[in-house]
């Protein structure tokens, strides 16, 4: 089922059109990235999501309906700038935001305690905000984004200010609700989370489509004819090869347009070098977002 589905949504501020005709969809049961440089309008087509701004143009299904009270109730979101009211305790606080979304208070709280658990917080719950670091602060948060069991969860830099231990139960927790059959929306800058983390991405730049679909599919279609090899012995003579740069055991071959992995690797084999590991080498996330960027 799809989770949400835009249509050549567009929006407009003053002459310029900041969101210009993109379409995507973002299936139940997955982690999606929402990646692009700063001002590409990423936060825009997620406000229109949300129904805080109308577009200009086009159309937006979140759970197979049309934007309304409905629509609004599916979605949890974690926006990059966090707010909590300090002087509430925990417990009020994940409870009240979960009711205004519609859930009821049993829901809200088991969802809560088992979240509290995890993140080792339960027994702060009954707490100020104001009584917690930062980083707990932003658990907390997340806890109040799931709290009503929604859909779609769309996460704005969830793990900036975490330290990696929290990081880590945040990113198996994120996991666990796309097992659950969530539908996840990660907006990030940092491109190892994006490849860590997502099945399916979409870039936007200035606006418009510049990169969609599955991680994988993306980094082969912008690889390179090279392949990475560790071995403990040197390397011997290859033919086709037309470049090494070597570190450790670990070797990255350029290939000639003649040469395929496939006949590298039948050079090893017969050459008999002990190969620990041998891969075609995919280029980073990160470096694909600087060449989609340049080149647009
Ligand atoms: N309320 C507004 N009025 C006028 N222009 C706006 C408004 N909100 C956003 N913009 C412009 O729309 C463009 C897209 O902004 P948006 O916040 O969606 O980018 P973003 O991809 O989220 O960027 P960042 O990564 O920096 O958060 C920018 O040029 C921004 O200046």
């Amino acid at each position: 089922m799809l989770a949400v589905k835009i249509s050549e949504v567009s929006k407009i501020y003053g002459e310029k059109k900041v969101v210009d005709g993109v379409s995507f969809e973002v299936n139940t049961g997955e982690i999606f990235a929402l990646i692009g440089p700063n001002g590409a309008g990423k936060t825009t087509t997620i406000r229109m999501m949300m129904d805080i701004i109308k577009p200009d143009g086009g159309d937006i299904l979140i759970m197979g309906q049309h934007l309304g009270e409905g629509s609004k109730n599916c979605i949890g979101y974690l926006p990059e700038e966090r707010g909590l009211y300090r002087k509430l305790r925990i417990m009020d606080t994940i409870v009240y935001m979960a009711s205004l979304k519609g859930a009821a208070v049993e829901t809200a709280v088991s969802r809560a305690e088992a979240l509290l658990k995890k993140f080792g917080l339960y027994e702060h719950r009954y707490k100020k905000i104001e009584e917690l670091s930062k980083g707990m602060g932003q658990l907390i948060q997340f806890v109040v984004t799931v709290a009503h069991d929604p859909g779609l969860i769309i996460l704005d830099e969830p793990f900036a200010g975490l330290d990696p231990v929290n990081t880590r139960l945040l990113k198996d927790t994120i996991k666990d609700l796309r097992g659950e059959g969530k539908a996840i929306i990660l907006s990030t800058h940092r491109m190892n989370e994006v490849q860590e983390m997502c099945d399916r991405l979409f870039m936007i730049n200035k606006g418009q489509r510049v990169l969609y679909g599955a991680l994988n599919d993306i980094r082969r279609q912008f690889r390179s004819n090279s392949v990475i090899v560790e071995s403990e012995s040197p390397l011997p003579a290859l033919a086709g090869v037309t470049g090494i740069e070597s570190k450790n055991h670990s070797s990255i071959l350029k290939l000639g347009d003649a040469a395929t992995p496939q006949s590298v690797l039948a050079q090893l084999v017969a050459a008999q070098v002990p190969v620990e590991r041998f891969e075609v080498a995919l280029p980073s996330l990160d470096d694909i977002f600087v060449q989609v960027v340049k080149k647009s």
